[in-house]
């Protein structure tokens, strides 16, 4: 069911830094060096003890004296840890909001211990479940919760099962609403604390560990206990769940192979402990930079253990690290390096806010939030416009210098590089909800061959949902890969706006025009104003794109009962709710050519054409109706060439095959939107294509290049064909916006002296508002041609597409 987050307050807070120092060992030999003040301050004396008074004074010492949130001297308790730093965040875990508590140091001081301690001493994740299920019994009166956990590990970049007995590899993928997430990995319900804990000991004993000089008992891997606790109100808003996720990792040690001396797959264990503690070191220090210098590019794409702990290190967090030190003098350098990081840590940002979801079951409630989001979408609108009109406004001075003309130059390149940003930004949100539902239709995929593989272990029907399989698996790869592209440019993009920026105030200090470059840098703000609101603009868009699926699949429910189309219509009418294309339209949605008895031949037993009787035969047919439209166009589904359309992204999508789109390629046909045959020079000359449309067709503001869905395998002649179309359409179209945008700014400069950057800037931004949906579909990754008409050209009319 899906799930929509409603808005919360977002609180900025800081990452809480807490040092904790172990006790001497008695087989260590060596001098204890740390000392604790206040409960905050660290002072690492210095280890050579030949160094005197003078050395002191003259400043020649290596003692080094660090200030955090909580400092723990060697007789401390977990349970003082947890007391003093950690318990206040776990209650918020109850009340939807997320946190993160991390132990780092280097190996052997105590990062084990302190996470999952002994019996007599127990660790962090311990003190932590029973502290939430305390919490939970107070409530259980008036809420309803549910706990559930998992537990992986990170060893050598790879993702493993904890819960799991014979666990595979796993692997990441990023998911538009909830961030990172582990593919296939296990969330187990519990409904106590002893449970959790049976479980976080059974994955202990799954956890590799190896004895090494530094630790007889080190671990080799970084893991991970994931703890996840929705809260529904029973009395008030029924709808309404809160989702609170409290991460602990334990970390694996940080070495150096000289001082473990190991080798073999122990030496290649600690290089990739290393490195990944390196990434994660390497995003502490950029996160770090961020608060000082403005952004910086963090690399948590680096290693796996970082894009996991992305969300914990900079997004929706509350979190705590715990850096655990040896007092030891032979540890002063890992001492020194690991409250090094600890200290550049205190300065991480990261944003906390409820996570609040809301479950619908009616149609009617869709139309209520589609409607009220149809409405915040005007509000949005009309903040832009007078965003847009505060850009516009001429400023005072009006005398403008021949010498500051290198001005309108930046200020021309400023507006750019927001819009450029703006289409980055909606090109990889796009993307990433393609992969969404790539995946989805992978899962669906695997049900299905599992079942058919039940019926016959071989066969055409199994052979086709593989050749699918492969196809989805080849897209999500593609899609990956300009997902990074993109993230290049996002930062390139970031890069430029610096240097603009830097010139700008530059400019500014020194004797030019300065109420000009004041007012260009308001421009700018506002710019970055403007993006936020529109990229806004554009979440929601996708958020009602997701009710009309939801829509759609109650549509298919509807059609499943057997009810007459005609008392639909009257009952739908009656409700001020048009039905679109009712007559037009083959059965959902599919042609013709798709006779029921071809779909009898080829779909698995169980599942039957759009009269099926259940609502899983009907999500289980859209599957089966891109196959038709895809991968099966040259198989037994579909030898000739065809299309089918379906709703998507706001779009209706139209397929076609063959390398030229068939004459009867009709298009929209309600309110005239437009109607005609698509010409095999459309794909061939895009730069042409959009003003062509355009003009005759005043509706169309949608225009893809090939796209993911169905696309033929990778290295097939076709997808290079595609590709390559791909390309000249999105240099073309590219090409075309630019032009467009400069004639633009050229117009409006002619006609105010000095505002007039202000106005074309302005215009740009309308004009890019109105063209965005072009760059945001443009840069999909190849497929069959697929030309797409928005759906919502009328967003203000009571609209129901039938599926
Ligand atoms: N606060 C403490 N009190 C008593 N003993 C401790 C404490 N902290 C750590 N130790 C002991 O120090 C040793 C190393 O601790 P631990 O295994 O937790 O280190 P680690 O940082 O997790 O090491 P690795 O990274 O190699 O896994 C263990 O024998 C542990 O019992």
């Amino acid at each position: 069911m899906p799930s929509i987050r409603a808005p919360a307050a977002k609180r900025t807070t800081t990452l809480t830094v807490a040092v904790k120092c172990r006790p001497l060992k008695e087989r260590e030999r060596g001098r204890d060096i740390v000392r604790v003040n206040d409960n905050k301050e660290v002072i690492i004396l210095d280890p050579d003890l030949s160094k005197d008074y003078l050395d002191r004074i003259q400043n020649r010492t290596k003692e080094k004296k660090y200030r955090f949130d909580h400092a723990f001297a060697p007789h401390c308790t977990n349970l003082d840890v947890y007391e003093r730093g950690i318990s206040s965040i776990i209650s918020g875990v109850v009340q939807g909001l997320n946190a993160t508590i991390f132990a780092y140091g280097s190996t052997g001081s105590g990062k084990t211990y302190t996470m999952v301690g002994t019996q007599e001493d127990p660790g962090l994740m311990v003190l932590s479940l029973h502290t939430i299920f305390t919490l939970i019994e107070k409530d259980k009166n008036s809420d309803q919760f549910e706990v559930s956990c998992s537990y992986l590990e990170v060893y050598n970049e790879v993702i493993y099962d904890l819960l799991e007995k014979s666990s595979g590899h796993l692997e990441l993928r990023e998911d538009p609403e909830k961030g990172i997430i582990v593919v296939g990995l296990r969330c187990i319900k519990v409904h106590s604390a002893d449970k959790i804990l049976e479980l976080l000991n059974l994955g202990n004993s799954r956890r590799k560990t190896e004895s090494t000089e530094a630790n007889a008992t080190s671990s080799r891997s970084h893991a991970v206990l994931e703890i996840i606790v929705k809260r529904k109100q029973r009395n008030k808003y029924q709808n309404q769940v809160m989702r609170g996720k409290l991460a602990l990792v334990d970390l694996a040690g940080s070495e150096r192979a000289s001082e473990t001396n190991s080798g073999g797959q122990k030496l290649r264990d600690g290089a990739n402990i290393n490195r990944s503690l390196l990434a994660l070191a390497n995003c502490i220090n950029a996160l770090g930079k961020q608060h000082k210098k403005g952004l910086a590019y963090v690399p948590y794409r680096n290693s796996k253990l970082t894009r996991i702990l992305k969300d914990g290190l900079s997004g929706n967090s509350q979190t705590v690290m715990v850096a655990t030190i040896s007092p030891a003098d032979n540890q002063y350098h890992h001492t020194i390096n690991t409250l090094k990081y600890a200290d550049r840590a205190k300065e991480i940002k990261t944003h906390i806010q409820k996570n609040i979801g809301t479950i619908d079951t009616h149609v009617s409630d869709y139309q209520r939030m589609i409607d009220g989001l149809q409405i915040e979408v005007c509000r949005l609108r009309k903040e832009l416009a007078e965003k847009e009109s505060q850009l516009s406004v001429k400023p005072a001075e009006k005398s403008v210098d021949d010498e500051l003309s290198w001005l309108d130059i930046l200020s021309r390149e400023t507006s750019e590089n927001v819009q450029e940003r703006i289409n980055l930004q909606k090109a990889l949100f796009e993307l990433e909800e393609t992969n969404l539902r790539n995946r989805f239709e992978l899962q669906h995929l695997d049900d299905a061959i599992a079942k058919q593989q039940a019926i016959e272990k071989e066969g055409s029907v199994i052979e086709a949902l593989i050749a699918r399989q492969k196809v989805i698996l080849d897209n999500i790869r593609d899609n990956d890969e300009v997902g990074i592209n993109y993230q290049k440019e996002i930062e390139e993009n970031e890069k430029h706006r610096f240097q603009l920026q830097d010139m700008i105030d530059k400019a500014i200090s020194k004797n030019g025009n300065k109420t000009y470059l004041r007012i260009l840098n308001q421009y700018r703000l506002l710019g970055m104003a403007n993006t936020e609101l529109q990229f806004e603009m554009a979440m929601r868009d996708q958020i009602i794109h997701n009710q009309r699926e939801a829509q759609r699949k109650l549509w298919n429910m509807l059609m499943g009962l057997g009810l007459e189309e005609k008392h639909l219509l009257d009952f739908a009418a009656k409700h001020g709710i048009i039905i679109e294309d009712w007559t037009m339209m083959p059965r959902l949605a599919i042609s013709d050519k798709y006779s029921v008895s071809t779909f009898d031949r080829f779909a698995p037993k169980g599942y039957s054409q759009c009269s099926g009787q259940s609502i899983s035969r009907s999500c289980i047919f859209q599957h089966y109706q891109d196959f038709g439209s895809s991968s099966f166009s040259r198989g037994p589904w579909n030898p000739s060439g065809t299309f089918c359309r379906e709703e998507h992204h706001s779009s209706y999508y139209m397929l076609s095959h063959d390398q030229s789109p068939p004459a009867y390629l009709s298009l929209r046909k309600s309110t005239n939107h437009w109607i005609g045959s698509a010409p095999d020079s459309w794909f061939g000359t895009p730069a042409k294509l959009p003003q062509n449309l355009r003009s005759s067709c005043p509706e169309l503001r949608t225009w893809a290049s090939p796209c993911s869905e169905g696309s033929p395998s990778a290295s097939s002649p076709s997808a290079d064909l595609s590709r390559h179309r791909k390309v000249m359409w999105n240099d073309a179209s590219r090409k075309h916006l630019y032009e467009t945008r400069n004639a633009g700014v050229s117009d409006s400069q002619t006609m105010m002296g000095n505002g007039r950057t202000a106005l074309g800037f302005s215009a740009q931004l309308s004009e890019l508002h109105s063209t965005s949906h072009i760059f945001q579909h443009t840069e999909t990754p190849s497929g069959p041609n697929i030309l797409r008409v928005p759906s919502f050209a009328t967003p203000e009319k009571n609209l129901f597409c039938k599926p």
